[in-house]
């Protein structure tokens, strides 16, 4: 039975929904359904804390963010296990799931003794001019299911590192993750308050959050959809919020690819995680020359991928996170086949013997696939890739670029200049060259373009954008009053 943490406490709840493992539908526990009040406690919480949790100096904030990668690794394969027992995504992807959130710990722990400003000279004489970042206070970070421990680390290691105080809602779907992270800050140390803990739906609890009056940034990765939602309120309150939101994601692939490469990497963008990734590759653009190859290839691979129980180490797509996901990525499927597009392999969820009691989904490849096509345009979040054929590398960028995502993108190719164009046209957050479209790296900002994001990022010191104030401080040492804003001279 999983509880709240709020102001150092863990608090029960009288109303409870189920966890269950997507695997094999079992429930594993139950989870607090809280309401309004729970929120504004925390809050209440959270605004004490913050105060006193601020004047603590940067590099001992730090110090709980370094013990807390620590306990991170030393369970390591406990956490992994549990992840993928909520999640269901594959234990090695887990396991390296689990270690970004390690790595974030101590990049961000590194942040406690940087948090750079800068410092200017001032335009008067015996006057020094500066600008640091300070807290904002009580924040909120809101996150989906899909990576539950990685996306709560990019944004609550930063927001404390920098002197917040953190409002945490976990995915319903995904709250075994939050748990523990909780009772991990808690065993290393940190403050009662300064981080909280307040499971719920949506609807209720994250609504809650979004309209607190006190709580002063929200940091949101989900759906686009809702990110609508959360950026109108916060727009209507003028509360800074920043929106991680879906992608449409494709691989490019020239004429001159190395093709084994190309594939290896689709079937890993496009299948790990099975397909349910911000960044996954939906979208396949390949040079006509090449097309037939490439998806003689494709299907090869497709053939050997392992589909299972992630906790299994041969397994290589786990299942679908549960029946509603299942059914919305089946319906595109049924979508794709009205639109025209040509069915090549997998196209139906798997419901036979060991995936009776989960929700799997065949791997599934499309050709023959319109730009314009709604399986082309919208994000299916599942293992589901449309093939687009294309006769240049500008029509290839018209093509990627054609969406209203901006999330990542990816080329395969073995020709420098194209490298070099395609890094500039494409309009993506992120770009990669010979890879696939998934594999992000902590210490570099992650987000997108248009509908993916609203200009903010996640990781990387550009996080802390987020989660902190630009303070601009004038030291005059001159003992007299010197006016800026008038003819130097002036002041002479
Ligand atoms: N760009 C990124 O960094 C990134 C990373 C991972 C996932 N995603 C996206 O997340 C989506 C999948 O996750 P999901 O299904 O959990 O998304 P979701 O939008 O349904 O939910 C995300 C979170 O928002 C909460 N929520 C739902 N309604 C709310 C409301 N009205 N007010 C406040 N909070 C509310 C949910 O409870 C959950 O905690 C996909 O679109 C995927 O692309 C984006």
């Amino acid at each position: 039975m999983l509880e709240n943490y709020i102001d150092g406490k863990w608090k029960g709840h009288s109303t409870l929904t189920d966890v269950i493992n997507p695997a094999n539908g079992e429930i594993i526990a139950k989870v607090p359904l809280s309401s309004e009040k729970e929120v504004d406690e925390a809050v209440q919480a959270a605004k004490i804390a913050q105060k006193q949790w601020a004047k603590v100096p940067a590099p001992q904030r730090a110090e709980v963010l370094y013990k807390v990668g620590n306990i991170m690794k030393e369970r390591k394969e406990e956490l992994a296990r549990l992840l993928t027992l909520e999640n269901g995504k594959v234990i090695e992807e887990a396991r390296g799931e689990v270690q970004e959130g390690i790595d974030m710990a101590f990049y961000m722990a590194g942040e406690g003794r940087r948090l750079f400003g800068q410092t200017t000279p001032a335009e008067l004489k015996d006057k020094f001019a500066m600008s640091i970042r300070v807290p904002v206070g009580v924040v909120a970070i809101v996150t989906p299911w899909n990576f539950p421990i990685a996306i709560a680390t990019w944004k609550s290691f930063p927001a404390i590192v920098a002197g917040n105080a953190v409002i945490w809602k976990p995915a319903t779907e995904t709250p075994i993750m939050a748990y523990e992270l909780a009772k991990i800050f808690e065993e290393a140390g940190l403050p009662k308050g300064v981080l909280n803990v307040v499971f719920g739906k949506g609807s209720i609890v994250g609504e809650a959050i979004v309209q607190h009056p006190d709580i002063q940034v929200v940091s949101f990765t989900g759906s686009n959809e809702v990110g609508r939602t959360i950026a109108s309120e916060c727009g209507r309150q003028l509360k800074k919020v920043s929106l991680e939101m879906g992608g449409k994601n494709a691989v490019i692939v020239m004429d001159d690819a190395d093709l084994d490469l190309a594939v290896d990497g689709i079937i890993w963008s496009a299948f790990g995680t099975s397909g349910q990734r911000c960044t996954a590759c939906s979208r396949v653009i390949v040079h006509k020359d090449v097309q037939k190859e490439l998806e003689k290839r494709l299907l090869e691979k497709m053939e050997q991928l392992t589909i299972g129980n992630g906790l299994d180490e041969q397994v290589k797509v786990g299942p679908i996170i549960n029946q509603s996901s299942l059914e919305k990525i089946h319906g595109y499927v049924e979508l794709g086949k009205r639109e025209g597009a040509k069915l090549l392999a997998g196209g139906f969820p798997l419901t036979e013997n060991e995936y009776k009691y989960g929700w799997f989904y065949a791997p599934t490849l499309f050709t023959n696939v319109h730009p314009n096509m709604r399986i082309a345009q919208e994000e299916i979040f599942g293992p589901v890739v449309s093939i687009i054929s294309v006769s240049s590398l500008e029509e290839a960028i018209e093509v990627n670029n054609q969406v209203s995502y901006g999330l990542s993108s990816s080329i395969f190719t073995r020709d420098v200049n194209r490298v070099f164009k395609a890094q500039r046209d494409l309009d993506t957050g992120i770009v990669y060259v010979n890879a696939g479209t998934i594999g992000a790296e902590i210490h570099l900002p992650f987000g997108g373009t248009k509908g993916t994001g609203n200009g903010h990022r996640d990781s990387g010191v550009q996080a802390l954008d987020v989660f902190t104030e630009w303070r601009t401080v004038y030291v005059d040492y001159s003992g007299k009053l010197q006016r800026a804003q008038i003819d130097i001279e002036s002041n002479e």
